[in-house]
């Protein structure tokens, strides 16, 4: 049974994060402050499987990932996985850096927008859960450093070659990746990496508020939209058109879209239900 079914906000316990689901919004708090909320093996791992859990839960329409303490997520630890990693044969090698994929691949294939709010240091595999989301909104105080070429590892770690030339292009991917040198907030906002800037230590209420206005909207258009932003970066034109095209005659046979139609006609707000 779901850890979620019951009262309206509710939360669950699981390593080294906590959930809380109140009013279609999740916030998931990456919780080893101690360790600026390195992950370990099982870390990966819950937040794999808590992401599929809150993706089959039709209630959730936002979900926001933070960090506690002083910082967002200082990546992979160090101490636990580079130990453990140095004993493991090719196979386990391969098992491990396929889960860390799984992670990313969660925080894009899930039905609703994903909002990392960053405060501090997002480095490493850190840096690549904040760049997986369909936003991030950043304290002046966050600081991105895609860490792997540092720690003797390929900067393409967790799909970040993937994502990162299709957020900031290919030439600075190519320098962020490659020297993992920390972007500082206004560099990452000039270059696109972040997609809001707060006033200092306002950063968890932009990201609250940010949600709110997501899960109060049309979630089943909000679900397409990140479908179609995700399948078409490879596709050519005109696949694309004809995937958008029938996405939209769908949608177009939505009740949300005829309760725009009656909103609009009777001058009121429309009520949407995310069908
Ligand atoms: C630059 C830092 C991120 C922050 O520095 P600072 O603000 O001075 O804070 P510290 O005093 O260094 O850190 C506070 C405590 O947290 C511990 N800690 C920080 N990061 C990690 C980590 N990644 N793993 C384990 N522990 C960590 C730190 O030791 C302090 O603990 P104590 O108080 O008990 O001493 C700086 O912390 C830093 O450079 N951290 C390491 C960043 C890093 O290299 N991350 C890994 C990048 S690679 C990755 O993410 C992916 C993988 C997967 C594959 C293999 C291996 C690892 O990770």
């Amino acid at each position: 049974m779901s850890p979620f079914t019951g009262s309206a906000a509710r939360t669950a316990d699981w390593t080294h994060l906590r959930v809380r689901i109140a009013d279609g919004v999740a916030t998931v708090t990456l919780a080893r402050p101690e360790k600026l909320n390195a992950l370990t093996f099982g870390a990966y791992a819950d937040l794999r499987d808590l992401l599929a859990e809150l993706s089959r839960e039709r209630s959730v329409r936002a979900l926001v990932l933070a960090g506690e303490g002083r910082g967002f997520c200082s990546g992979g630890d160090v101490d636990e996985i580079i130990g453990a990693t140095l004993d493991m044969d090719t196979a386990r090698l391969l098992d491990f850096n396929r889960m860390t994929g799984q992670v990313v691949r969660a925080i894009r294939e899930c039905p609703f927008p994903v909002i990392a709010a960053v405060h501090g240091v997002a480095a490493g595999a850190g840096a690549v859960l904040a760049l997986a989301a369909d936003f991030r909104v950043a304290d002046p105080s966050a600081r991105f450093a895609f860490l792997f070429t540092r720690v003797g590892l390929s900067g393409g770690d967790m799909g970040a070659a993937y994502l990162l030339p299709r957020v900031v292009g290919l030439g600075h991917a190519t320098r962020l990746l490659m020297l993992g040198d920390p972007v500082r907030a206004p560099e990452a906002e000039r270059i696109g990496l972040i997609s809001e800037l707060t006033q200092e230590g306002r950063t968890d209420e932009a990201a609250a508020a940010l949600a709110r206005r997501l899960a109060d909207g049309p979630a089943l258009a909000y679900a397409q939209t990140k479908a179609l932003l995700t399948a078409e970066l490879d596709m050519p034109l005109a696949a694309s058109v004809e995937l958008d095209a029938s996405t939209q005659a769908l949608l177009m046979n939505g009740e949300d879209y005829a309760e725009f139609h009656a909103a609009f006609t009777e001058k009121r707000p429309p009520k949407w239900r995310g069908r």
